[in-house]
């Protein structure tokens, strides 16, 4: 059967650290998915709304740091809040799927490792501010900090780009942070996969490809029941 009239939309978010291939496995995804016929909407946050952009540029600059780590986390719910209710809400409600480059799962990790809100508090900021708009499939790209910030530094000297305010944390946090995702794919294995990404692109792509078949475009075919479908035909 066709995936053209795949129905109600689907929220995907791509999280992991520094460098680790969200934003080109995103653009890969979408492809994919269009492919089969749907609407996608790509996004990313800190940003994804007019509003939602102004709070990141002033964060990642670091004109925000000395304001402490949890006044940041509210500062990046600020942003998701706006970004929520103007572009992605909107467009589930349509019927397109969204993939988002990072979400809540960020701010669990990097605020988390950043030291100040316990996880209770982060958890209970993320209700408040996601509510029922919980990604159904969360893509954790995983691979050592090291490779990922090397990644990193070359398209930042590539693009001439400065250090933005969390690439420039010591390795210590990086490797903090790698062990925060895992616990979050740990905890909610239903939304979560964890992805191998110290491969090729396309490596990374196929196995994107194979979790977003077998836990969402599987069980959309079959109108939401969990009976094993077809796979889809590779574009
Ligand atoms: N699988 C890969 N192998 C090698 N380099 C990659 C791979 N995926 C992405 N890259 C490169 O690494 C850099 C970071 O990738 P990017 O997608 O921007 O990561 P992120 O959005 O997670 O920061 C980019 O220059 C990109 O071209
Ligand atoms: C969404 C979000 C991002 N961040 C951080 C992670 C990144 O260092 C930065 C976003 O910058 P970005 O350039 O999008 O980073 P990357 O290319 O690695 O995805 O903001 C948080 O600390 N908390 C959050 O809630």
């Amino acid at each position: 059967m066709s995936t053209s009239d795949l129905q109600p939309g689907r929220f995907i978010t791509l999280e992991g650290g520094e460098g680790v291939g969200k934003s080109t496995q995103m653009r890969r995804l979408a492809a994919r998915l269009e492919a089969h016929g749907l609407t996608v909407v790509t996004t990313r946050e800190p940003g994804g709304s007019p509003k939602a952009e102004a709070i990141r540029e002033a964060i990642l600059a670091g004109r925000t740091r000395s304001f402490g780590s949890m006044a940041e986390a509210l500062l990046f719910s600020a942003a998701r809040i706006d970004h929520l209710d103007t572009l992605i809400r909107p467009a589930l409600a349509r019927g397109d799927w969204v993939i988002c480059d990072r979400f809540s799962d960020s701010t669990m990790a990097y605020q988390g490792a950043s030291g100040e809100p316990d996880a209770a508090i982060l958890r209970a900021l993320e209700r408040i501010v996601v509510g029922d708009s919980r990604p159904d499939l969360t893509l954790i790209l995983d691979m050592p900090p090291e490779v990922g910030m090397a990644r990193a530094d070359a398209r930042r000297q590539a693009r001439g780009e400065a250090t933005d305010r969390f690439e420039g944390e010591a390795p210590a946090f990086h490797r903090d942070l790698r062990s925060r995702f895992l616990a979050i794919a740990k905890a909610e294995p239903q939304r979560c996969a964890v992805i191998d990404a110290d491969a090729s692109e396309d490596e990374v792509e196929d196995r994107i490809w194979r979790e977003v078949d077998a836990r969402l475009l599987s069980k959309v075919r079959n109108n939401g029941n969990d009976t094993p479908a077809q796979p889809v035909d590779k574009p």
